[in-house]
């Protein structure tokens, strides 16, 4: 796992149509996240046309980050159909320990068997069943704490799973890596969490899971050390990450993952 470079290329080249149903917070964020990476993003989430628009997309990303029931149908819509075509897609499962409601929706998208769950480390210990203390969509918990759940996990439901925070881990359940990337500016913008499933989304397309996640995350935090360099705060911090994500090549990133074998 020493060419995250490669994975970045292909994304850049096919330039995947990311099908993103998102929170309120996150929409624009997203998709100009998305599009500085390198994909094309659409925000379509109706169940009047989610699944039919899964089928052409090249992959889905489903976030529960501000739900109510009809976007919760729109996202079991997409789900399925994505499933129908074979288009993989990423479960991000922002505050699911929270309440009653948010608990139901996270499992009933798990039942459909999402390709890649990427969340912070209260909400991967929420979904796979354990205690967790999460602070709405904020992480009260470390992320070592929730290795051994995300490792359950991902053998429990088949999916690749991504924890994030101050070092990533991400496990298919028998492999696992870690992630060092990052920089703690990061969590003080708000939707980047939710763009970088997005950019899971646009790694995974067509390519192997679990070492697109990786390199899907190590891009991600590479842009943010970077754009860390030229910022004065989590606002100025926002413009230059879109900046670095943009101007990465595929070089940079085998040069500046920060990757070991977990
Ligand atoms: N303290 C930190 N130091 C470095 N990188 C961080 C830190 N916290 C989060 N990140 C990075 O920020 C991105 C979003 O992760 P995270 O904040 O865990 O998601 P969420 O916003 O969903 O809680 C990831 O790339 C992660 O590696
Ligand atoms: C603040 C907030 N409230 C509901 S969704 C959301 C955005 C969460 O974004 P992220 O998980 O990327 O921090
Ligand atoms: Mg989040």
């Amino acid at each position: 796992m020493d060419d995250g470079g490669a994975y970045l290329a292909t994304m850049r080249r096919t330039a995947p149509l990311v099908q993103c149903i998102t929170n309120f917070v996150a929409m624009n964020v997203m998709a100009n996240v998305l599009l500085a990476a390198g994909a094309s993003p659409a925000m379509v989430h109706d169940p009047e046309e989610a699944a039919e628009f899964a089928a052409i997309a090249q992959a889905l990303t489903i976030n529960i980050g501000t739900p109510d029931p009809r976007w919760v149908e729109g996202m079991l819509a997409a789900a399925e159909g994505a499933a129908r075509a074979g288009v993989p897609w990423v479960l991000d499962p922002v505050a699911v320990g929270a309440t009653a409601f948010r608990r139901d929706i996270g499992a009933r998208l798990l039942a459909l068997r999402p390709g890649v769950i990427r969340g912070n480390a209260s909400e991967i210990l929420a979904l796979a069943g354990a205690a967790a203390r999460g602070k709405g969509a904020d992480s009260a918990d470390p992320v070592a704490a929730a290795e051994d759940a995300a490792r359950r996990l991902a053998q429990t439901s088949g999916a690749v799973v991504a924890v994030t925070g101050p070092v990533d881990y991400v496990t298919d359940g028998a492999r696992a890596f870690r992630i060092a990337n990052g920089h703690p500016l990061m969590p003080k913008v708000t939707a980047l969490g939710c763009s970088l499933t997005g950019v899971v989304g646009a790694f995974v397309a067509g390519q192997p899971r679990l070492e697109a996640t990786v390199a899907a995350l190590a891009c991600f935090g590479l842009a943010g050390e970077i754009a860390a360099r030229a910022a004065r705060g989590p606002a100025s911090f926002q413009t230059a990450f879109i900046d670095a994500l943009h101007a990465m090549t595929p070089d940079d990133l085998t040069l500046g993952a920060r990757v070991e074998a977990a």
